[in-house]
């Protein structure tokens, strides 16, 4: 059925579905089956011809790939969780689902960037993102394990303007069986790993006065814990091979979350998160603390023994726990402590189960962010010295990136272990939790290895398929 689809049988299926809604005109959702395709090989033939696009992969998850906005919101101000509640119920309440698919991969969903938060340095600049963006995508194609899907959403007014959306959905369903046969022919002409290595270097001094003004925060007893972040730009004319930098991404830092948001072919950002900040599957939910951390090279089972790196652990963990709290969850129960690999960099990991009825993804988001995994403790107080110590504004470093289905299903990672591609630049952010115990040199050492892991990747993409 999914190869042998016949479009008439298609088309009478759904303009029946319209005709049995008694409505004319509205918003609608067309989703179909398709075999089951090679998401970098779709991406790949898709990438130039919309500008803009998302990418979400999860090992052995739902993943997919967001084409072009149908309905879009951005915000500034404090109440961008209620405003992304509010866009998610009217978008949903709105969708008139034209198809119906029993997996819950396949249902609808909106996509969402948040920043760290407010930009309070009040220097705008023109490379300011917003506090919010919200997608209904236009185009979205999904997949599970070996199931497809193609969505496709869209106002239609009347029958007419629905069976050229239909045919659209058709021709993109065909654009996207073929896509494997038609591999781009960009040349990608990288500069060396030493000009990435270098940049890295030039950052330290900075890097060092940084950490230093932490740890003595922490060890005066002002905070308990603060996340210091450092940011490199390097200067890359190039085209960037995204696909290839995916790939390896997967392929080298498993059990991350590969996560690309690009607003424009000029303004791109993308990374493999390896911290879930929640898992919402009706009616249960998972939170996960990962913090500490060290090179996968050095002996992994080390971290078990560190107590400085099991305090910045349970800053996050003990975070999480009054965070269900506080939003009236309390029954839950919560893994042992292990160490996970995610490739180069090995991180303590918690986590924290429970059920949960009434409660949606955006209250998980309003008391979830920002952690003490990227903030620090208390919050407020680690909030305003990363504000007066760090010398840019986060933007969508450490904030949430995920999505919400049309059954409130959702799943936000925080973006780090990344990169954004701007104004012919690649600008790296890494950071690390400063407790007392902390050490400088080594905190600026796990910096640089979460930035080297990153450019490790992008410069392994320039040539290798
Ligand atoms: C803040 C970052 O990592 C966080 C996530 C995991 C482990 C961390 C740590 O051990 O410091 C950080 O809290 C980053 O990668 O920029």
């Amino acid at each position: 059925m999914k190869n042998n689809l016949n479009f008439s049988d298609f088309l009478k299926g759904v303009f029946s579905n319209f005709d049995k809604k008694g409505v004319n005109s509205g918003l609608v959702s067309i989703c179909i089956e398709i075999p089951c395709v090679n998401l970098f090989d779709v991406y790949e033939f898709f990438i130039d011809k919309y500008s803009f696009s998302s990418f979400w992969e999860e090992d052995n998850k739902m993943s997919y790939i967001a084409l072009e906005k149908c309905k879009y919101l951005t915000l500034e101000g404090p109440k961008k969780f209620k405003v992304a509640k509010e866009f998610s119920d009217e978008n949903f309440n709105n969708l008139i689902n034209l198809t119906d698919e029993s997996n819950n991969s396949a249902l609808s969903k909106i996509i969402y960037f948040f920043s760290f938060s407010e930009n309070l340095k009040k220097k705008y600049c023109l490379f300011d993102v917003p506090g919010l963006e919200a997608i209904l995508p236009k185009i979205l194609i999904i997949k599970n394990k070996k199931n497809c899907w193609l969505r496709i959403n869209a106002h239609v007014e009347g029958k007419s303007s629905l069976r050229t959306l239909i045919e659209e959905l058709w021709s993109i369903r065909d654009q996207i069986l073929n896509s494997k046969n038609q591999k781009s022919k960009n040349i990608f002409n990288y500069p060396s790993i030493n000009y990435f290595l270098n940049s890295l270097e030039l950052s330290n001094n900075n890097l060092n006065q940084l950490i230093k003004k932490g740890i003595k925060l922490v060890e005066k007893g002002s905070l308990d814990k603060i996340v210091l972040a450092s940011r490199v730009k390097i200067e890359f004319k190039n085209k960037l091979n995204l696909i290839n930098i995916l790939k390896k991404l997967k392929t080298n830092q498993p059990n991350t979350c590969r996560y690309v948001w690009r607003r424009n072919s000029k303004d791109i950002i993308f990374g493999a998160s390896p911290e879930r900040l929640f898992s919402l599957r009706k009616p249960d939910l998972v939170l996960e603390a990962i913090a500490g951390t060290v090179s996968s090279d050095l002996n992994p089972d080390s971290l078990m023994e560190s107590s400085k790196d099991i305090k910045e652990h349970n800053y996050v963990l003990e975070y999480l726990i009054k965070s269900l709290e506080v939003l009236k969850i309390n029954n839950h129960t919560k893994s042992s402590l292990k160490v996970t690999s995610f490739g180069d960099i090995s991180h303590l990991q918690t986590l924290v189960y429970s059920k949960i009825n009434n409660i949606c993804p955006f209250d998980l988001l309003r008391v979830l962010h920002p952690s003490p995994a990227v903030c620090g403790s208390p919050k407020k107080e680690a909030i305003n010295w990363i504000n007066t110590l760090e010398s840019f504004s986060r933007g969508n470093y450490a904030s949430p990136i995920g999505w919400v289905d049309s059954e409130g299903n959702s799943e936000f990672r925080v973006a780090i272990r990344g990169a954004r591609y701007i104004d012919q630049n690649l600008e790296f952010t890494a950071g690390s939790g400063l407790v007392k115990g902390s050490i400088s040199k080594k905190e600026i050492e796990e910096i640089q290895l979460k930035f080297q892991s990153l450019v490790k990747q992008i410069f392994l993409a320039k040539t290798t398929k």
